[in-house]
C-alpha cells in the first residue's frame, strides 16, 4: 500500500447536475427552483453557433439576477478547439458576478487543456481582485481524455468533479450507437441461445472513478438521453453509483428526482452501515479485528465502506 493518503473529494452534494441551454433564459429561474445539488448553464453544444454571443449574456445576467441558493453553480464554456472559449472565460470572469462558482470544461484530452484554462483563469482572477478562486469540472468525452484520464485528475488543484460525456464519447470511440448512456441492443453475450446485456460504459466510468479517487475529485455520471424512460435512466444510475460515482446530469428536469433518489443513501442502508460501524466497535472492545455481522464477515475495510456511506447521508442532509 502507498504511504500516500487517498485525498478526499470536495465535501459537497453532487447528487444531480441540472443543464439547461444558456439561449433559454426562460428556464432559468425554473432551474434555480429544481431540487438539483448543481446546476450546469450551457454555452457549447446546447447552444447554436449564431446564438453564442447572445447566451453568454444570458448567463452573465443570470449570475447576478436569479437567485441560485445554495446551489454549486457552473457554466459549460465552449471546448478549447473553438473560437468562442477563450471569449467564454473573460466575459464569465469579467462581467459575471461571484456567485458563479465553478466552469466545465469539456472535451479535455490532456492535462495541459486544463494548465491552459488554468492560466487564464488565474490572469482574470488576478487582475479582478477575485476572491474566490474558481472551481473546475471536466467531461471526460473523447477517445483522447479517456486515454490520458489520470493525468487530467491530477492536472490542477482547481478540479472538483470529472464527468463522463456519453454521446461525445461514443461518437470519437466510433461506437456503432446514437444512444446517450443506457442498455444498447447490440452489446450482448449469447449463451445457450439467450442475450445477456452488458454495459459498455462500465469500462469508462471504472476508469474515470479510479482517476477521480486517486486525485480526490468527484466522480459523476454524464447524461441518459432518452427523458421519457425513467427506469432505464435509474438503472443506469443504479450501476454507476455501485462503481463509486457521486452523482448524473439530468438533460430534463423529471430527471432529478431521479438522480437525487439514487445517489441518496436510503434509511435502510445508512443504518445497516451504523449497525456495522456498531459491531466492529465491540469488536474492536474484545481485541478482533474481524467479526460477523447478519452471517457475513465484516472487518477493519468494513468500517471504511460504511463510512462511506454515512459521510455520504450526513454531507447530504447537511
Ligand atoms: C430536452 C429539452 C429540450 C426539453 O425541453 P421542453 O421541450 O421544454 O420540455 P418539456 O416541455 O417537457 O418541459 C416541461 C417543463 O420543464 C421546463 N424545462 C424544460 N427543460 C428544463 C430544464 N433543462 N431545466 C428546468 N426546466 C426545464 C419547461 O420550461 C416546462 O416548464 P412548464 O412549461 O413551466 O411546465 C430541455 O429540457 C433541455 O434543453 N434540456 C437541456 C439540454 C442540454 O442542456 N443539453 C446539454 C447537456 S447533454 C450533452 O451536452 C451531451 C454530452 O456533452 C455528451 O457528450 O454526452
Ligand atoms: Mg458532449
Amino acid at each position: 500500500m502507498s504511504f500516500r493518503r487517498q485525498p478526499t473529494p470536495p465535501a459537497r452534494p453532487n447528487r444531480c447536475q441540472l443543464f439547461g441551454p444558456g439561449s433559454r433564459p426562460a428556464i432559468f429561474e425554473k432551474m434555480a427552483g429544481s431540487a438539483a445539488d448543481v446546476i450546469n448553464l450551457d454555452l457549447e453544444d446546447s447552444v447554436a453557433p449564431s446564438d453564442k454571443d447572445s447566451a453568454r449574456a444570458n448567463i452573465i445576467a443570470a449570475t447576478r439576477d436569479v437567485d441560485w441558493g445554495t446551489k454549486t453553480l457552473s457554466v459549460r464554456i465552449n471546448g478549447l478547439d473553438t473560437p468562442w472559449w477563450y471569449r467564454d472565460v473573460v466575459d464569465l470572469l469579467e462581467q459575471g458576478s461571484d456567485r458563479l462558482d465553478q466552469i466545465m470544461i469539456p472535451k479535455v484530452g490532456c492535462a495541459a487543456d486544463l494548465y491552459a484554462v488554468d492560466a487564464l483563469v488565474t490572469a482574470v482572477e488576478r487582475a479582478m481582485g477575485r476572491d474566490s478562486p474558481i472551481a473546475f469540472e471536466v467531461i471526460i468525452e473523447s477517445a483522447a481524455g479517456i486515454a490520458h484520464v489520470e493525468e487530467i485528475a491530477a492536472a490542477s488543484p482547481r478540479l472538483q468533479a470529472m464527468s463522463l460525456g456519453a454521446a461525445d464519447f461514443a461518437a470519437s470511440m466510433g461506437m456503432a450507437t446514437t444512444g446517450i448512456g443506457g442498455t444498447q441492443e447490440q452489446y450482448y453475450m449469447l449463451h445457450d441461445g439467450a442475450r445477456h446485456y452488458s454495459d459498455p460504459w462500465h469500462w469508462a466510468q471504472a476508469a474515470i472513478v479510479a482517476a477521480c479517487r486517486t486525485h480526490g475529485v468527484l466522480p459523476v455520471d454524464g447524461p441518459f438521453g432518452d427523458f421519457s424512460d425513467d427506469e432505464g435512466f435509474r438503472a443506469q444510475a443504479r450501476r454507476s453509483a455501485t462503481l463509486g460515482m457521486v452523482g448524473k446530469w439530468a438533460i430534463h428536469p423529471r430527471q432529478v428526482a431521479l438522480a437525487n433518489e439514487v445517489f441518496t443513501p436510503t434509511e435502510a442502508a445508512v443504518a445497516e452501515a451504523r449497525e456495522i460501524l456498531a459491531a466492529m466497535e465491540a469488536a474492536k472492545a474484545r481485541g478482533e479485528g474481524a467479526t460477523v455481522y447478519k452471517g457475513r464477515l465484516v472487518d477493519i475495510a468494513s468500517i471504511k465502506q460504511a463510512e462511506v456511506i454515512v459521510r455520504q447521508s450526513e454531507m447530504i442532509a447537511g
